[in-house]
């Protein structure tokens, strides 16, 4: 029986290469730029499923394939795909939820413990050879985490991990504000589930952990900002658009919030004049949430997993539900 064939829009590692080999011909996309989307409509109609992690997908890009029956992202946010168009279709959409839990989790506790004690700025300084006796004044201390309060904006599979390090490690009180209340975190952790307002109002350290929707496009902006406390860190591991930047850099500029530290962007990557470089009350990561070898290798393997069970006609285990 022939091999279904899938599409690879960009490398994986060998493991996981040899795993798909197994089950599926295949083709990777082994040039610099990015496929146009005529070049993509036209490999996507010769191929049963397609690994699209760094592209995108809506139902105009689908619509004339009728071999196809899976698109793989080895993201757990799927904000550049339309699950629904693609289901009009019968293309199922796939991430990769649970497998980078931890590990984002981690990152977010190195943003919040870089933006409180403001470990990027002062790092900076030294390496600038800056280090003096006015390193140390007052006007540059940080503030505390242990014992704070956490804000978590999202309290899905990834924010609880966050609460859990928060609760375990720093004795951290939580608030959070959810689409649905979470009575297991709530006795586990003691947290409380607050209206927005009353979070950003009351929290010291504010976590954004929701998926970029038309909902949580610009959910902090200028209003929302004007409501958090003056010593306050704003932490974005989402994406960047569920905060209004332009609104995130007047309140950085005139201290109205003490910091931010952020790993996604409304541009990424950052333009090298975007006003975020220039400011020293900021952490700054690329969009490494999940970047450690084992935890992109896991996530690679699971949107394998996905790409092939669709190819070979059978039900994904991360079927995309909208
Ligand atoms: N910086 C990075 O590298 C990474 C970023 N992410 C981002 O984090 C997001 C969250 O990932 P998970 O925790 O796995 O997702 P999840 O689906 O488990 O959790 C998201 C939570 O947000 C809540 N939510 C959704 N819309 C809301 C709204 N309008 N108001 C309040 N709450 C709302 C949901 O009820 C859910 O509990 C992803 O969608 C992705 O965009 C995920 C992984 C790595
Ligand atoms: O998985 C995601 O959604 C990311 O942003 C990268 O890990």
């Amino acid at each position: 029986m022939n091999k279904p064939h899938v599409f690879l829009a960009q490398s994986v590692p060998d493991s996981v290469l040899s795993y798909i080999a197994d089950h599926c011909d295949y083709t990777i996309w082994d040039k610099d730029e990015k496929p146009t989307t005529e070049q993509l409509k036209e490999i996507l109609r010769h191929s049963d499923g397609a690994l699209l992690t760094s592209l995108s997908a809506d139902e105009e890009l689908v619509k004339n394939c009728e071999r196809l029956k899976v698109i793989s992202t080895a993201t757990v946010g799927y904000d550049r795909f339309d699950p629904i168009g693609l289901a009009k279709h019968n293309v199922y959409l796939t991430n990769t939820p649970y497998v980078l839990d931890e590990t984002v989790a981690d990152l977010l506790f190195g943003l919040i413990l870089s933006g409180s004690r403001r470990i990027a700025e002062l790092h900076k300084e030294v390496i600038d050879g800056n280090w003096t006796d006015k390193t140390t004044q007052p006007s540059l201390y940080g503030q505390d985490v242990y014992k704070k309060t956490l804000g978590i904006i999202g309290m899905g599979r990834i924010g609880e991990k966050v609460v859990h390090r928060a609760k375990e490690g720093f004795n951290m009180s939580v608030l959070y504000h959810n689409r649905s209340a979470r009575p297991e975190a709530e006795e586990r952790y003691g947290a409380k589930k607050v209206e927005l307002d009353t979070l950003l109002e009351e929290s010291d350290i504010v976590v954004l952990m929701v998926p970029l929707t038309e909902e949580t496009t610009h959910l902090i902006g200028k209003e929302e900002l004007s409501k958090m406390k003056q010593t306050a860190l704003l932490v974005n591991g989402a994406r960047g658009p569920v905060i209004d930047e332009k609104a995130l850099i007047e309140a950085l500029t005139t201290n109205e919030i003490f910091g931010a530290a952020l790993d996604v962007f409304e541009q990424e990557p950052l333009p090298s004049n975007h006003p975020f470089l220039s400011l020293k009350n900021v952490t700054l990561t690329p969009h490494i949430g999940s970047a450690t070898a084992a935890t992109r290798e896991a996530m690679a393997m699971r949107a394998a997993e996905n790409l092939v069970a669709g190819a070979l006609g059978k039900t994904p285990v991360d079927v995309v539900k909208k």
